[in-house]
Formats: structure tokens, sequence, C-alpha cells
């Protein structure tokens, strides 16, 4: 296995080239700026390099599903495999390892951290956090691993053109996950914590749940339910177990099956994918701009997936000519293949906050703040366009001052507290991501239109979840810990206060999805991925493999169901099991 910076060209090999048609191994990228009649020529006119930046497969991300990728197409050592990952390596970087450590990350070096632009109904000062380290999201996230539920995936198959995503096609996936997930262990169940369970489940009828994901993988689900999280971590250090460590680490030079067709170019950004000039729809490789600001390009004999995230993959494809016309052509930016759902579909779930002061905060008995969880079901199936039965309001807890929005808002910042933060399982808002400029430089522009959904739904489940928070609240053996309701305050009572409150403090849980949605193209012409294979509609060489495939909202957190598309995805190139 090669660990280097995309510095692969062989000894003797031409200098490469980058799309531009110029030298790359000397020019920093900060000096070049192609204008974009360069741009469109280049990209037509591209000489492929040789040599070992030559590979069967490129993943561009070494993220999630990246990760997942990169063992089960390095499985046959036939296969040669270059990851492109734009952040560090996490081997022995205790601040990612260490799952407790994970709101250290947020802002830090290691967070692309997006802005939102202006959200007239929510709260316009969210940023979402996208983790910049081997294992992306995964080595920054709080590991909370929920199988997806059964009738997720068959909403997929039936209502959003996906029948190769049943759950009968996709759930045997999450049962060969490496990641190692189990409920919140003993040692990690703090008396606050079991004490909340206990009274959510007294206050609203929800029983206590052992396992939440044999519950929804393996006995139907559930409508209601409460109990301490499944956490992919290890028990006894209360380490990640993030898809780098689960998938990446045993192969990488340390591990124990170091594999040499694995090849890492870390710290190296994706630029825009290069095509074949003799079929411009064809992806040959991708553009790269090493750590030391050098271009370089790479080259794929089969074909390159991407798995950049929700975030970054449209982008990258939008900077790549590929997406709708108009938007592209409204930049001064060609067009090469007008896709109009590039960056449209995008979702989250968002969630608000009640935040009580406590007596104390427990810091040793806990993974991270934020063990366990409550589901509760309180509208309607007909509020939903496809009625769903599973739970239509969630709750995490986190026990400490989790006050990013509320500050902003005034309320006072106590020295201990707890914070229930109704979450909305199936957001009904669908935003859009576009670029700021043809400056590939630029953050996207992401707008969720948060609670903008026309029927207002998003917002009831708000209302509702701050009314459950309180009725648990009320209830022993809980309401003992509670001191006071800090935000928003008892004198917030009606549906129309507490809505204004729920969405101005509202917050992500940094669930972005959707924007390179999968389905049936000869029926949905919003489909980028042919739900089929996970190549992209109208292209060759190129498939599609993260957060931004998933057509709808999962009704629980996503991380498993990233993992379990790219053990689909490694199969579908694989030619097994379709
Ligand atoms: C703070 C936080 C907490 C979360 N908590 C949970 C949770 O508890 N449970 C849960 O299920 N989900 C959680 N999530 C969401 C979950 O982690 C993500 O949905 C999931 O990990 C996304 O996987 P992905 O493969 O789509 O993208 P990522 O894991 O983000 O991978 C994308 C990778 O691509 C790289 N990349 C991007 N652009 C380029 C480029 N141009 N060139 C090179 N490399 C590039 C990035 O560096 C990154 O490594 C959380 C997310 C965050 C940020």
């Amino acid at each position: 296995m090669t660990n280097d910076n995309a510095s692969g060209s062989g000894p003797g090999a031409a200098p490469p080239k980058d799309t531009f048609g110029q030298a790359s191994n000397s020019t920093p990228a900060s000096q070049q700026k192609p204008s974009a009649r360069q741009r469109l020529a280049g990209l037509a006119s591209h000489l492929l390099p040789q040599g070992n930046t030559e590979f069967d497969y490129i993943i561009v991300g070494g993220g999630t599903a990246g990760a997942v990728l990169a063992d089960r197409l390095t499985e046959n050592a036939n296969v040669s495999v270059a990851v492109i990952e734009g952040g560090p390596s996490d081997v022995g970087q205790d601040r990612v390892l260490d799952l407790k450590r994970w709101l250290e990350l947020m802002g830090s070096d290691l967070d692309y951290d997006y802005p939102t632009v202006e959200q007239p109904m929510g709260n316009s000062h969210i940023r979402h956090s996208r983790a910049k380290v081997l294992g992306g999201c995964s080595s920054h996230n709080t590991l909370i691993s929920f199988r997806p539920f059964n009738e997720d995936l068959d909403h997929w198959a039936n209502h959003y053109g996906c029948p190769e995503w049943s759950a009968a096609r996709i759930q045997p996936y999450g049962d060969r996950l490496k990641v190692n997930a189990v409920p919140v262990q003993p040692q990690h169940r703090n008396q606050v914590a079991k004490d909340w369970v206990k009274a959510s489940s007294l206050a609203t009828g929800a029983p206590i749940i052992d396992d939440f994901n044999a519950q929804i993988a393996h006995r139907n689900g559930f409508d209601k339910a409460v109990g301490f999280f499944n956490i992919s971590y290890d028990p006894h250090s209360g380490y990640r177990s993030s898809a780098s460590v689960a998938y990446m680490h045993p192969i990488m030079p340390h591990g124990p099956y170091r594999r040499n067709n694995l090849h890492l170019f870390l710290e190296t950004w994706a630029r825009h994918l290069v095509y074949d000039e003799q079929s411009p729809l064809t992806v040959k490789g991708v553009a790269v701009r090493t750590k030391a600001g050098l271009l370089k390009t790479l080259t794929a004999r089969k074909e390159v997936i991407l798995c950049a995230g929700a975030i970054d993959t449209p982008r990258l494809l939008l900077h790549s000519e590929v997406g709708p016309r108009s938007d592209l052509e409204a930049l001064g930016m060609p067009c090469r293949h007008d896709l109009p759902g590039v960056g449209s579909n995008l979702r989250d779930h968002p969630e608000s906050i009640i935040m009580w002061e406590t007596r104390d905060t427990p810091t040793v008995e806990t993974t991270m703040q934020s063990d366990a969880g409550l589901f509760l079901r309180v509208l309607p199936p007909n509020a939903e366009p496809h009625p769903h039965a599973g739970p239509d309001l969630m709750f995490h807890i986190y026990q400490c001052v989790f006050d990013t929005n509320l500050e902003r808002q005034g309320f006072r910042r106590p020295n201990h507290a707890i914070c229930m933060t109704p979450n909305i399982p199936r957001s009904q808002s669908s935003g859009k991501l576009s670029l700021a400029s043809s400056n590939p430089e630029d953050k996207p522009l992401l707008d969720f239109k948060y609670f903008e959904d026309p029927n207002g739904y998003d917002a009831r489940i708000l209302v509702e979840g701050m009314k459950w928070a309180r009725k648990v609240a009320q209830q022993s053996p809980f309401k003992e810990h509670l001191l006071e309701e800090i935000a928003p305050g008892p004198s917030v009572q009606s549906d129309e206060e507490l809505s204004a409150y729920a969405r101005k403090v509202a917050h992500t849980v940094y669930h972005p999805m959707g924007t390179t949605k999968m389905g049936d193209p000869s029926q949905d012409r919003m489909a980028v991925v042919d739900q089929k294979d996970m190549r992209i509609v109208g292209m060759k060489g190129v498939r599609v493999c993260d957060a931004g495939v998933f057509p709808s909202v999962p009704t629980v957190n996503p991380m498993l169901t990233v993992l379990m598309c790219a053990e689909r995805c490694a199969d579908l190139i694989k030619g097994v099991n379709v």
C-alpha cells in the first residue's frame, strides 16, 4: 500500500498534466486561475498520465462509505484501489478516536464547517460540521447506530422508485457490518440517564427496549420505545468503532492485514472529474490538489466512486460541469450534462432543545453525554405523504450544557444541565445545495428550507415534542434531578409560542442527505443516481455512494444506513449478490 500525498508518478514518467493542460508538479494551485474557456477546453482534451497514478478504482472520499468500499474492493488482491481523502489519517489521533472528545472537533481544523443560508422560518446560524479526516463523519460523530426501519427501505422501494432497495434486499447488509454497534454498556449508564429512561417510559407508555437494532431489524420495529442507544464503540477503551477503525485500520500499513493494493492519498482534494476525450460523459479519472498544493490527475481503469458526502459530492459534480444547466450557466460555468437533481432534495433531521439546570453532570459514566433516546408517535398517519407506522418524534438527551443556539437568544448558561432535544425523524422540508460561484474554493450555499414544508408538519412535531419533554420532566425518578427549566422557561406555553421558540433555537444533528438521490430515471427526472447500479444517470465510469443517495429521510440516525449502502455498492461493483 502507498500512503503518500498523490506523489505517485513512476520514475521517468512525464510530469502529469492537470485538466487545463498545464504541467502540474511545479505550480501551486493557488497561482492558477483558468478562465471558463480554458476550463472547458481542458476538461475535453486532457491527456491521461500513465504509471502509478493509474488504478482500477478511485474512491473520492475516505469517509464513512468510502472506507467500506476501500476495504471490500481491495479484498481482491488483483484489484488496485486509490482513495482520495481530503483530511489526514485518524491513526493515533486521540482527539478523534476517543468518542467522548467529539465536541472538540466542532469547528476545528478537522471540520469543513459549512454555514447555511438565511432560514426565514428557522435558525439561520446553524453550521454543518463535516469531518475532514479518514473515516469522515464516522470519525467525528456520536456513533449512535440504528439499523434503518424496514418500512423506511420499503418506502424507498415503493414510493421513490427504488425497488432494488427494499428491506428484504438491503436489511441483510446490516448483518455484515464490521463496526461494533452495541447497546451502551453498563459501565457507561449513569443514574441520571437511567432515571430518564424510566421516567420517559412511565410518562409516555413507551416500552423500555434493550437493543434497538434487534427490535428494528428483526422484530418489526416499534411506534414508541425508549432505552439506551446502540453505539459503535469499544466499551473497554471508550474508543470509536468508526468506519475507519473497523474497515481501514486493519488493512493500512500498521494494521495486521496490510494490503499492498490499497493506495491512500491523504490531505488530497478532488477538484473535478476528468473525462474521456472521445466520450464526453465517460469519466476516466479525477483531478486532485495535493497537500503541497500540486495539481495532478489520477486515472481509473475501471471506475470512479464518489463518496465525498451529501455536501461535497454534489459540489464536486457541479464543478465537473454536471448539474442543473440553468444554475451552472447563471454562474458562467459550462454544463456538460444537464442533470437537474444534483443538489436538490437537501434533507436533514432538524431538532430543537429544551434545557433544565441540574445539580451536576455525570462525566465518567457515559459514552459521549448522549446515551439514551425516546421515540414516540404523536400525529395521525395521514399527516405524512406516505403513511409510516413507525415513530414520528424522537428525542436525544444531552447530559451537558448544549447551548450553542440558546446563548445567542440570551438564555442563562447554567453550570450543569440536561437537554431534551425533540427531533423530526421524517422531516418534510426539502431544500437545495447550489454553488455560490464558479470558484471551487468557495463553500457551497446550503438552503435547507427548514420548517418551510407546505403543511407545517415539521413545526408541529417540534411543538408536540416540547410538550412531551415537559411531561417527562415532571415524572419521577427523573424530576428529582432537575432544578429549573432554563429554556424556553415555564412562561412559554401556547403552541404558537412553543413553535416560535423551537424554530428559532433549532439545530441540526448533522444529517444532510438526499442531494444526489437514487431513483428510476425513466420515471423521475430528478434522479441523479440509478437505483439499479448506483451509477450516475447518463454517465459512464462513475457511481455515487454516500448519504446523498438517500431518496428520502430514514426515521433514524443515518450512519448505519450509509454503511449498508456502501456494502451494497461493493456487491454491485463486484457483481455479486445482485
Ligand atoms: C457531529 C456529527 C454527529 C453525528 N452523529 C451521528 C450519530 O450519532 N449517528 C448517525 O447515524 N449519524 C450521525 N451523524 C451523521 C453521519 O455521521 C453521516 O450521515 C455519515 O457519516 C455520512 O457518511 P458519508 O460517507 O456520506 O460522508 P462522510 O463520512 O462525511 O465522508 C466524506 C469524506 O469525503 C471527504 N471529502 C469530501 N470532499 C472531498 C474532496 N473533494 N476530495 C477529497 N476528499 C473529500 C471528507 O474528508 C470525508 O472523509 C453525525 C454527523 C456529525 C457531523
